[in-house]
């Protein structure tokens, strides 16, 4: 479990109990399913937030996903924060109201239980950051989720082939259980041959930054990515960053990735994608262990930016005046 001083935070069980608890005090417009199992058989859990949740309503789906890295773990709380944001303000919040009535909202609050319960199992961080599947022959362990995805997948020196390395990208796309299980779920959302999906975020830590595709290439444009596509992700990501006060860039002015979940869900997908990375801004802060304290003030940071991905869900391209 976590150290005493962070007892906020939650471990894989309250995590589990909270998304329970949530929809059992609003069924109407929440519920709780599965897009698989993890390598070691924990559930990777998805919880649609819509009005009448149980039936698929033709409305823009958007997709928030967390803790693919498994000592970022305040990016569950993100999850958390999430789900009370928009069930507690239904019927509360006209604005919170209208988007749960008109957009189908997925909630993925833990796509790598299994290093989030190692990297706490001692009662002290260990820094863990990839899943917990072993390379058999050379008793290394874990796949780096974020360069698993089957877009461009080890295609330009931005994972690591090194089954040891933080940045192994897996033996082949989409080998991580949990990998699969998203991608599958992702492909699912493709109905009558358009993908529901429009928009996602997929929270880290830290760095606080707003990221968008490609990773794979430092070029603007490139196969998959027009002129439009890329100022309409980039003038969002604007758009989000003066409200949570991150600073917006395309992931390869990070540095280069391969594989990452952005890449594969704009350049496979469609869906406008981004990354955001968390508190602290540097190494001030507590990097990848911020106090629990600073949880409430984190999360709720980002208010403003989900509520505005939410608005444009139904056409991105509306950020630059394009009527696509
Ligand atoms: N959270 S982090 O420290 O691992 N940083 C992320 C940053 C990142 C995320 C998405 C695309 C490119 C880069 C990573 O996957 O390396
Ligand atoms: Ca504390
Ligand atoms: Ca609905
Ligand atoms: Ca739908
Ligand atoms: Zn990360």
């Amino acid at each position: 479990d976590f150290p005493p001083a962070d007892s906020d935070y939650h471990n894989y069980a309250e995590l589990t109990a909270a998304v329970d608890q949530v929809v059992a005090d609003h069924p109407s417009i929440a519920r709780r399913t599965s897009v698989g199992s993890s390598h070691q058989g924990r559930d990777l859990m998805a919880v649609k937030i819509s009005d009448n949740a149980a039936a698929d309503e033709d409305e823009p789906e958007v997709l928030f996903t967390h803790h693919q890295h498994a000592r970022e773990h305040l990016t569950v709380e993100m999850a958390v924060y999430l789900l009370d944001l928009l069930t507690d303000g239904y019927g509360s919040d006209p604005r919170i109201t209208e988007l749960v009535r008109e957009r189908e909202i997925w909630v993925l609050p833990d796509l790598n239980p299994d290093g989030g319960e190692y990297d706490i199992a001692t009662g002290s961080y260990r820094g863990w950051r990839k899943n917990r599947q072993p390379t058999p022959w050379n008793g290394a362990v874990g796949t780096d989720l974020n360069r698993n995805w089957a877009y461009n997948w080890g295609c330009c020196g931005g994972s690591s082939g090194n089954p040891f390395s933080s940045t192994y990208r897996g033996p082949s796309a989409a080998s991580a259980p949990e990998v699969r299980a998203v991608s599958d779920f992702v492909r699912s959302r493709v109905v009558g041959g358009e993908q529901q999906i429009t928009a996602a975020i997929d929270f880290h830590t830290y760095g606080e930054l707003i990221l968008w595709p490609y990773g794979y290439t430092y070029d603007e444009t490139a196969p998959g990515m027009t002129r439009d596509d890329y100022d309409a992700h980039a003038e969002l990501g604007r758009l989000m960053a003066r409200s949570n006060g991150y600073t917006p860039q395309q992931s390869s002015d990070l540095y280069v990735t391969d594989g990452s979940i952005n890449d594969w869900l704009w350049g496979d997908q469609g869906i406008f994608s981004y990354t955001f990375e968390m508190y602290p801004a540097g190494s001030a802060g507590g990097g990848f262990y911020p106090p629990d304290e600073v949880i409430t003030r984190e999360t709720s940071r980002n208010r403003e930016a989900v509520l505005r991905l939410l608005e444009y869900a139904d056409c991105p391209y509306r950020i630059i005046g394009e009527e696509q």
